[in-house]
């Protein structure tokens, strides 16, 4: 199992699952309306009704309506960003048309930043290129990209006020003084800080100070708009207000955006299209819902709280590779993931008899932990997975660390995909 940012989920894989995948094609809709519980909050945010999914091809920058603009097909941002740094080695195609925002999601040391970073000019390319509305960057300094930075630490400069922080850029773009500070007043008042204009960084609150670093890169009309971590120094209860005001602004800003963030809430509320980064690669792209119905890799199945297995199926069986077999509803033949929600599982002090479930596996409680009114078990044994029981069942089985017990799952519980 790997690592996860807080969704609240726990995947397993049992079958190395570790799969490499790019976006799929997917009939979104249909499936957010059939989605578990889990897989629909990943992909209930409002904006992702917006974008069609999976990674676009030359098709999808045709020309399209995106608000009332008509995106031109050399419009938006068209990369592929190699990066060597020591012994790690980044290789990312990244594409996005305006309006839309892609949140890059991703472990620890995944190569998060170093896109951003290479988008943004602060590190070079070793091989690849960056388009963006048909211009090539890859040899044009930071200063002259047409990108604004949004960093998670703000990075304010301290002497100067608000006001001057956001006239900044426009100074810099040849705007005189007044202008300046006329567009810098407008964008303030727009997030909601016109009277904070006077006040130094030190005299903001954090979620304040990242508003005017927002103002700051917007008051520059980039046509690339790069966040690092925007929320992460923000504690919770401001987190909450300045990701819905992040939201509304991204969702007027009409050039494309990049967000990155460990957090896969931050990126199912903020993004049109995920694009899941693990040791330099992309393993997985599209749309929120879609990678919570079909994640393809362990720590995509951790974020968004599936059981995740690979194997062989044949019919509707699935014979997981150095495991047991799984019976699913599909009728599927080949490579495929199996993944089902640990509220799916149940659990049995002695093997049951009489019940439905075809999937049946003898496992030990490797770990517990409580989740509000539940427990969350992990299991070990013919089968690793994670189960959901209450407080009262736990009780009533006696679970504790080591307890041996059956677990089962009926079929219909179960969702087969191909790999
Ligand atoms: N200046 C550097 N020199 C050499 N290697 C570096 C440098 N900066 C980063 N790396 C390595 O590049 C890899 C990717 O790091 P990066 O910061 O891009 O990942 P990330 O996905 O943003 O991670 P995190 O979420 O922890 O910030 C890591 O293995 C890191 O150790």
């Amino acid at each position: 199992m790997t690592g996860g940012g807080g969704f609240g989920g726990s995947g397993r894989d049992g079958g190395g699952a570790a799969a490499r995948g790019d976006g799929e094609n997917r009939d979104r809709e249909n499936r957010d309306r059939e989605s578990g519980s889990t897989a629909d909050s990943f992909g209930a945010r409002g904006r992702d009704e917006q974008q069609e999914q999976g990674t676009p091809g030359p098709s999808d920058l045709e020309p399209r309506s995106s608000g009332a603009a008509t995106v031109r097909s050399r419009d938006g941002l068209d990369a592929r960003l190699v990066v060597r740094r020591g012994a790690f080695r980044l290789d990312v195609g990244l594409r996005g048309v305006p309006g839309e925002v892609v949140a890059l999601l991703g472990p620890n040391g995944a190569g998060k930043t170093t896109a951003l970073r290479a988008l943004a000019g602060l590190v070079p390319l070793t091989d690849g290129y960056l388009r963006l509305d048909g211009a090539a960057l890859e040899r044009t300094p930071p200063e002259a990209r047409p990108v604004g930075v949004v960093f998670q630490d703000y990075l304010l400069f301290p002497h100067l006020t608000a006001l001057d922080n956001v006239a900044f850029g426009p100074r810099c773009q040849g705007a005189s003084k007044a202008e300046a500070r006329a567009l810098a007043a407008e964008w303030l008042e727009r997030m909601g800080l016109a009277e904070h204009a006077g006040a130094k960084p030190r005299r903001l609150s954090g979620g304040q100070a990242q508003r005017v670093a927002l103002a700051r890169a917007l008051a520059t009309s980039p046509r690339l708009l790069l966040l690092d971590e925007p929320l992460a120094a923000l504690d919770a209860r401001t987190r909450l207000d300045v990701r819905a005001q992040l939201r509304r602004h991204l969702a007027d800003f009409e050039a494309v955006a990049v967000l990155v963030t460990h957090d896969p809430l931050d990126a199912m509320v903020l993004a049109d299209r995920l694009v899941v980064i693990e040791d330099g690669r992309v393993v997985q792209e599209g749309t929120p819902g879609d990678i919570a119905r079909h994640p393809r890799t362990d720590y995509i199945a951790h974020l968004v709280g599936l059981n995740l297995y690979q194997g062989v199926a044949d019919r509707h069986v699935v014979r997981l590779d150095g495991g047991p077999a799984i019976t699913t509803t599909e009728d599927l033949t080949g490579p495929v993931f199996v993944t089902f929600p640990p509220s799916a599982v149940t659990l049995h002090g002695e093997r049951p008899t009489g019940v439905s479930a075809r999937n049946l596996w003898r496992c030990e409680v490797a770990g517990m932990e409580t989740r509000g009114d539940q427990i969350r078990a992990d299991l070990t044994g013919e089968l690793p997975l994670t189960a959901d029981l209450t407080t009262v069942a736990a009780a009533e089985l006696g679970l504790h660390t080591g307890a041996e017990v059956w677990a089962a799952v009926k079929a219909t519980q179960t969702h087969a995909y191909p790999a």
